[in-house]
């Protein structure tokens, strides 16, 4: 069974169709991308996924219709959004603190968790003292941390430089290899689609629909070199080419 479904999502603010309509899965368990131009409605799915806006058409999660989404999601904004005055170990509580547990109890719960997320030894900085990679990282744990069912990821490197960026997406896979987190991720970058996911949907430009959804048959942990990394540039130059050409009968690939 899959853990969610949309059938038909259709969203407009007034007058302007930004959600067409959108039918897509995300297995227990799976990494699953959507692939689209900027302006695309990317950020307003998720806030349907949220609760935070409603739309028409169908959501499922675990088979039944979609009613607590609070309880469902834990969302990791584009920008770290890490509260600059709390140290970063009160920022990774605090999603938990939100939840009614108290300080000390969560401070114990994200304590371990520190290592793992390349932050030991950070734990009474403020963010401000922190890289732009490391940020993310404590924006990533206060996220997992609130151990709920699902992580939505709204282009979570989007702010990094190239570097931070692929070392972020290595570092990322890994872990997720590690804990198999059910996970959707919005994101721009059609490289870091194909090296994180297990599927991509493409989205059309505004109003969006699902395109094309891509299966991603690469092995984990997933590699930047060998026969392996030229697989994935054969499909991501496939995927480009969808996003560029939607039109098929114009598409230079099959
Ligand atoms: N609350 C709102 N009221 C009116 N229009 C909105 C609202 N939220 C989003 N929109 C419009 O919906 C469209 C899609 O916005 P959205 O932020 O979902 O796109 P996106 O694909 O996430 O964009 P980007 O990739 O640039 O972040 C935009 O034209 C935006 O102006």
């Amino acid at each position: 069974m899959n853990r969610l479904e949309l059938r038909h999502v259709r969203k407009a603010f007034g007058g302007l169709d930004v959600l067409a309509d959108i039918s897509l899965s995300v297995g227990a368990g799976e990494f699953v991308s959507i692939l689209g131009p900027s302006g695309a409605g990317k950020s307003t799915l998720f806030q349907l996924l949220t609760g935070a806006e409603h739309g028409e058409g169908e959501m499922f999660f675990d088979g039944e219709p979609l009613d607590d989404h609070g309880k469902r999601f834990a969302f990791m904004p584009q920008r770290d959004a890490l509260m600059p005055w709390r140290r970063i170990l009160d920022n990774a509580t605090l999603g938990l603190e939100v939840q009614g547990i108290r300080r000390k109890a969560a401070r114990a719960r994200v304590a371990p968790l520190f290592a793992e997320f390349g932050l030991a030894g950070f734990e009474r900085h403020f963010p401000g003292q922190l890289s732009g990679g490391m940020r993310q990282r404590a924006a990533l744990l206060r996220t997992v941390v609130q151990q709920r069912d699902m992580l939505l990821l709204d282009e979570p490197f989007g702010a990094l430089d190239a570097l931070t960026r692929t070392a972020m997406q290595r570092w990322l896979e890994q872990m997720w290899r590690h804990h198999r987190w059910t996970a959707l991720l919005i994101t721009h970058d059609v490289r870091e689609a194909v090296f994180l996911s297990d599927r991509v949907y493409v989205l059309s430009a505004r109003p969006a629909r699902i395109v094309r959804e891509i299966k991603v048959p690469l092995p984990r942990p997933r590699s930047l070199g060998g026969q392996a990394a030229r697989q994935a540039s054969a499909l991501e130059a496939e995927i480009l080419d969808i996003i560029l050409n939607p039109n098929p009968s114009k598409r230079t690939r099959p």
